[in-house]
């Protein structure tokens, strides 16, 4: 049996950060990764995906940038290749680094293999039994796979980021930030793409004003978007996949070279042998965890994805940041001091922070909305970027400001200024007097927040 003073399972996040911090303080450290080190971020989600975001955004302004004036003759083409080679180095940058962090620490020792739980202080990795006072999961999610679609030769967003050429036609089997994401950069890149979302709009968790203001932007950019698509089925023929949908009242069918899965994500929580420990899961396999992320066994923390309070990279490193401060540092973090916060990557970007305006209905907080439609916006127009709007929720007892849905072009970065605000405490007056640059989006937050009216 091998002793340490940490264990950590999983290289998200949250594992490296905290790795790099335990050994700071002396604490001598396991970390044990299964696959590729970084996780999903890093190798299948956020870099990858983002790096392919924005090569189609340079080949859709190539080819659509007319009526600003600016016209290239022929057809843009797409190099497949050199846009994976591309997202391969930034990858590969990433694992450098970390494999450098985890080299040079004496205190860290990486362990490549499977953990998997034999009791609540014992790990088992590679035939290697392994124990320590203090453990942390990190072990994050995969892509939810549902039956009707095991017998076809379907993709996720790990294999739609290895094809080396854009395929022809592309079904997409889900609305959300997956599919959104995805649908967008295969339509720019050439790919004739549906998407069949069984909701009612797509980002159908959204208020519906913004759903709807993305089905539409989706449709508008040529990409065929089939709503209430329920019982979708799949099943090969003739060297293609069939998918099969509205089942009940007379089924559709859609022929497709390729078919992405995008439905969501399940915790990576089923093969840990935590049924050996006492270490709670709810009823969807997340880990149950309290303010601190400590489990229901208390030497056990869970971080990130898999204690579904989460599902981001800001959120997975925001953990990592709250059981450090509860380790080692003066002031304490919780969980219930975190704004819920994100972004989709379409175009334009939807941002959003604390409550919209679902769920203040739903808690019957009495508030206030401004709303500012992005066809008003100065800069919005300037660029010819102009889909969108932006909307803010404000406590109508406090003052204080709830939460912000921001849909237009530049929004997940201008969406600081209120998660910022809110961080501060600040009542929207301090917003709404701040003198803001023209010509910025941001310019017309204050002008936004001149017009409240109650929701
Ligand atoms: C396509 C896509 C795009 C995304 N884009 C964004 C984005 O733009 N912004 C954003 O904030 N979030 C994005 N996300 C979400 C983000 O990737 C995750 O929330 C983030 O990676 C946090 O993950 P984590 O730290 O929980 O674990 P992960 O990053 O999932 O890492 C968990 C690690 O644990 C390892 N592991 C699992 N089980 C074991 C075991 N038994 N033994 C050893 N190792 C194990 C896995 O191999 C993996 O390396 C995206 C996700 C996807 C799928
Ligand atoms: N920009 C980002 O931060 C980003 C990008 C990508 C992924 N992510 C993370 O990954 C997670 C997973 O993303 P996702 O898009 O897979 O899930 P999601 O939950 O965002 O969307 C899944 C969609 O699929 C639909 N759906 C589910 N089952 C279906 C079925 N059988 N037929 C038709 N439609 C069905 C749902 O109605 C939903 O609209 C997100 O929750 C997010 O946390 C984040």
């Amino acid at each position: 049996m091998k002793k340490f003073d940490a264990i950590i399972i999983g290289t998200g996040q949250a594992g490296p950060p905290l790795a790099a911090s335990l050994a700071r303080n002396g604490l001598k450290t396991a970390i044990i990764e299964k696959g590729a080190l970084g996780g999903t971020c890093v190798n299948t989600g956020c870099t990858p995906t983002k790096a392919y975001v924005a090569s189609a955004r340079r080949a859709f302004i190539a080819g659509n940038s007319r009526e600003m004036g600016v016209n290239i003759e022929g057809k843009v083409q797409i190099d497949l290749k050199t846009i994976k080679a591309r997202k391969d180095q930034l990858i590969a940058d990433s694992h450098k680094s970390l494999e450098k962090t985890f080299e040079k620490d004496e205190h860290i020792s990486l362990f490549r293999g499977k953990a998997m739980f034999l009791d609540d202080h014992t790990i088992l990795v590679n035939g290697e039994e392994l124990t320590a006072k203090k453990i942390f999961i990190n072990v994050g999610g995969r892509p939810r796979v549902p039956k009707d679609f095991e017998a076809v030769n379907y993709l996720t967003n790990r294999s739609m980021l290895q094809l080396d050429e854009v395929p022809e036609n592309l079904v997409v089997i889900g609305g959300g930030y997956v599919g959104l994401e995805f649908a967008q950069m295969f339509s720019r890149f050439g790919s004739k793409v549906t998407i069949l979302e069984r909701g009612s709009a797509l980002m159908k968790k959204e208020d519906d004003d913004i759903a709807e203001a993305i089905t539409e932007i989706i449709r508008k950019s040529g990409i065929n978007v089939l709503l209430n698509s329920d019982c979708i089925k799949a099943a090969e023929k003739d060297g293609e996949i069939e998918v099969t949908y509205n089942c009940e009242e007379g089924s559709k069918t859609i022929q497709t070279s390729h078919l992405l899965l995008a439905v969501g994500r399940v915790p990576n929580t089923d093969e840990l042998g935590l049924e050996k420990t006492s270490v709670e899961l709810d009823d969807r396999g997340f880990i149950k965890v309290n303010d601190e992320l400590q489990t229901s066994v208390p030497h056990i923390w869970a971080l990130g994805d898999c204690n579904g309070e989460g599902a981001f990279t800001h959120t997975s490193f925001n953990d990592f940041q709250i059981v450090n401060s509860q380790l080692f540092e003066e002031r304490k973090r919780k969980l219930s001091d975190r704004f819920p916060c994100y972004a989709a990557y379409i175009d334009p970007p939807l941002a959003r922070v604390g409550l919209d305006e679902k769920q203040i209905k739903a808690q019957g907080i009495k508030a206030k909305v401004a709303e500012m439609p992005m066809e008003k916006v100065a800069r919005a127009k300037e660029k010819g970027e102009t889909a969108g709007k932006m909307k803010i929720f404000i406590d109508a007892e406090t003052d204080r400001i709830l939460g912000a849905t921001f849909l237009g072009t530049g929004a997940d970065e201008y969406i600081h200024s209120v998660i910022d605000q809110m961080y501060a405490g600040a009542t929207y007056q301090v917003m709404r007097d701040a003198v803001h640059i023209h010509p910025t989006v941001s310019e017309l937050i204050p002008t936004m927040l001149e017009k409240l009216r109650d929701l």
